[in-house]
């Protein structure tokens, strides 16, 4: 139990512990912090105020981004969880420890970690056959590729912003319907609701990483709103895939989840049929039982359940590696939008409204399609907790403005 009272009930106990980075009006300096209850604990001034010079850890938790720690790996991870979670539970300390907690609601929150790569997969089955579907309705919905390996695009690291930025709806080209190529706002805007997986010990040129060493490499979990303009993307995507339909802005929670506030979330992952090749084959195949929740205007219209994605973010990483590529700190790989089996589960507007025909209803007497300029949308997340007890992800927010 923490002596910090804000915990108690708030989904950010000592169980969860998610890092992000902060500035406040008395001190402009972003720094990184950890979040517990209603507040931020500041670790650098923990550091400075140590007896400690210059060791890799405390140097890495002065840095004004999560990726120098991030890089440090798993047993500096762990070290550093138990002594935060140390300092948060025991009694005597509280009053040294205190004076260097701020209340969320007084921190400027920034870019968690300077993102590297980022990588976008589409490794729910129930998105991809609803997107087939939608798309290419004369053919498969699935192609033949799609069960032996996770299929994904390369997108674009410097348009991943915060939660909170405000998103600008983009222009583009699109067909209309009458056949004639036009330039615009996008007139169908819409959401992916992902879970992110944020890359700390980089891989080497050359070597692949492994299916089972996942947890070596990926430091934490963030949600992911990939904002996608559906008519941009309609007409453009052919044959190399998405590109400007999508890179114009990935909003990310500020927020990053550390891998061991989920150990409790671990699920057996769907099995897989065909079987995979060796390098995608898992001896222990888990997922995570992260249960989203999508809100429009504050009306929650989906309830996307990770915990059906048919690819691993362990195959995701051992995919995207396998040709000798490497990864980076702080490069970001998506998991491509969580859509579960039931019509409420679907995690992007053109699923939920099937292409725009079906309606949603916000509540007083508001109807949306696609997003709509001033609409808000935010995404939520918990998980089971390694003490029995619910923990909540970061959310991700974003109102539309017009388009410039
Ligand atoms: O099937 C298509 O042509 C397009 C699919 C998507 O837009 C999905 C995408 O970006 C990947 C994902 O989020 O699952
Ligand atoms: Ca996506
Ligand atoms: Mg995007």
């Amino acid at each position: 139990m923490t002596w910090v009272e804000s915990a108690a009930g708030s989904r950010y106990g000592v169980d969860n512990l998610p890092y992000g980075v902060y500035s406040t009006e008395d001190n402009a300096v972003p720094r990184v912090g950890v979040r517990i209850g209603d507040e931020i604990l500041d670790l650098r001034r923990i550091v400075e105020m140590g007896t400690c010079a210059d060791c890799p850890t405390c140097s890495a938790l002065r840095a004004p981004v999560l990726n120098p720690f991030m890089a440090l790996g798993r047993q500096v991870w762990s070290t550093v969880r138990a002594q935060v979670q140390g300092l948060l539970t025991n009694e005597d300390l509280a009053h040294q420890v205190r004076p260097l907690l701020t209340p969320v609601a007084a921190a400027t929150m920034h870019m968690p970690f300077l993102v590297g790569d980022y990588v976008d997969f589409y490794s729910s089955e129930h998105h991809a056959v609803n997107l087939g579907r939608l798309f290419r309705p004369d053919s498969e919905p699935l192609f033949p590729n799609w069960k032996h390996l996770p299929v994904g695009y390369h997108g674009r690291g410097g348009t991943v912003v915060p939660s909170g930025t405000p998103v600008t709806r983009p222009k583009g080209q699109r067909k209309a319907p009458d056949g004639t190529v036009q330039f615009g706002p996008s007139a169908r805007l819409d959401i992916e609701a992902e879970v992110g997986f944020v890359v700390g010990v980089p891989s080497r040129l050359g070597t692949p990483v492994s299916v089972d060493d996942f947890r070596e490499h990926v430091f934490g979990v963030v949600l992911v709103n990939d904002w996608s303009a559906r008519d941009i993307q309609a007409w453009e995507y052919v044959p190399l895939g998405p590109f400007l339909g999508k890179s114009f802005t990935t909003s990310i929670s500020h927020w990053v989840t550390p891998l061991d506030a989920l150990d409790d979330a671990e699920i057996t992952a769907p099995e897989q049929d065909p079987e995979v090749l060796p390098y995608l084959s898992e001896k222990d195949r888990y997922g995570y039982d992260l249960r989203m929740s999508v809100k429009w205007n504050g009306t929650e219209v989906s309830r996307p359940p990770f915990a059906d994605m048919y690819w691993t973010p362990a195959q995701q990483l051992a995919h995207m590696t396998v040709n000798g590529a490497s990864v980076r700190t702080g490069d970001l790989y998506a998991s491509g939008t969580v859509s579960g089996p039931q019509p409420h589960q679907r995690g992007s507007f053109i699923e939920l409204t099937w292409g725009g025909k079906e309606p949603i209803a916000l509540g007083d007497g508001e109807t949306r399609t696609f997003l709509e300029d001033g609409d808000i949308i935010e995404l939520n997340a918990t998980a089971m907790g390694v003490n029995g007890e619910l923990i909540a992800l970061g959310e991700v927010t974003g109102t539309i403005y017009a388009a410039d």
